[in-house]
């Protein structure tokens, strides 16, 4: 199925050759736009880090397999999921050769609920329908991650504080992993084409330089706050308390007002992830 160069080397899988064999067009109301774009499709597996252990890639919605030919020249081993039934048929026939020698396994089902396999980085073109559970599914597991998300949200993810962007996505996300826009993408990259702007995006884990006692608190915490991102941390804390959980809000501002009273000042959209985690602290202590 695959085309060689004169020195041999196997042309990756045309993506327009790929659906026609599969015989799909793509259904936009099941989170399926296959990328068509070679050149796109290339450097999506040059995004992984250096340094990323490529022996078992992971890849959530696979398709018609074009990003999946393209992971498994850099990959030892490649899981993709697939929850589509034609699809995982296809990619099973596909890549039957690639299945035989152990190289590729084809999880059928839903890549919120399948068992996820020990995998050493993903590299994923989303359905983005479930890109905040999936990238919460896999942040968890501290792998380097290229995931294409819509370009808004994969903005939000990576943005600093003090922008329009920065909230509660960029402070849980940044809690896992450095993140990073490593490309955008237009619409006609797909077929179908999505309706808005998609980005490559580089999650790169590691450990936060704060720490949290209690992360489910966190980011209880971090969301009650953003809720009322322009009023201060002051009004945040009084109220939301039926959000983050806290019994004492009262207590918890009278014990920031005394370790550090700038805090009280401040807005969510302006403040830095370990700022957060102080807050945490002291509400941790103080008002639960
Ligand atoms: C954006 S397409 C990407 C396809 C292919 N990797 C590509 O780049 O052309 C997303 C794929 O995820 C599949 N999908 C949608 N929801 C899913 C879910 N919950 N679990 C697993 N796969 C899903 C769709 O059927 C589709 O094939």
């Amino acid at each position: 199925m695959t085309d060689t160069t004169p020195d041999g080397i196997s042309e990756p899988r045309d993506p327009d050759d790929l659906r026609r064999r599969a015989g799909v067009r793509g259904d936009p109301d099941r989170d399926q736009h296959f990328l068509v774009d070679d050149r796109v499709l290339d450097r999506i597996p040059t995004y992984l880090p250096e340094d990323a252990d490529a022996t078992h890639l992971l890849e959530i919605g696979g398709g018609t397999g074009a990003l999946t030919d393209r992971l498994l020249r850099v990959a030892d081993e490649v899981t993709v999921v697939e929850r589509d039934p034609p699809l995982a048929t296809f990619l099973r026939e596909e890549f039957a050769a690639e299945i035989d020698a152990g190289r590729l396994r084809v999880l059928e089902g839903d890549a919120l609920e399948v068992d996820l396999p020990d995998f050493s980085a993903s590299v994923s073109n989303l359905p983005y329908g479930i890109s905040s559970e999936i990238a919460f599914r896999l942040l968890p597991e501290s792998r380097p991650l290229v995931l294409m998300f819509q370009r808004e949200f994969g903005e939000r993810m990576a943005a600093d504080p003090g922008t329009d962007a920065y909230g509660r996505l960029s402070v849980t996300a940044q809690h896992y992993a450095d993140v990073e826009v490593v490309e955008t993408v237009p619409p006609t990259a797909f077929d179908p084409a999505p309706a808005v702007e998609s980005a490559i995006v580089r999650l790169r884990p590691r450990e936060p330089d704060y720490t949290v006692d209690d992360e489910g608190f966190f980011f209880d915490f971090v969301k009650a706050l953003f809720t009322q991102r322009r009023k201060t941390i002051r009004n945040g804390i009084r109220n939301t308390a039926h959000i983050s959980g806290l019994s004492d809000p009262d207590a918890v501002v009278d014990a920031v007002e005394e370790r550090n009273e700038d805090l009280l000042r401040a807005r969510a959209g302006s403040l830095a992830p370990e700022a957060f985690a102080e807050l945490t602290a002291i509400a941790d202590e103080h008002g639960r």
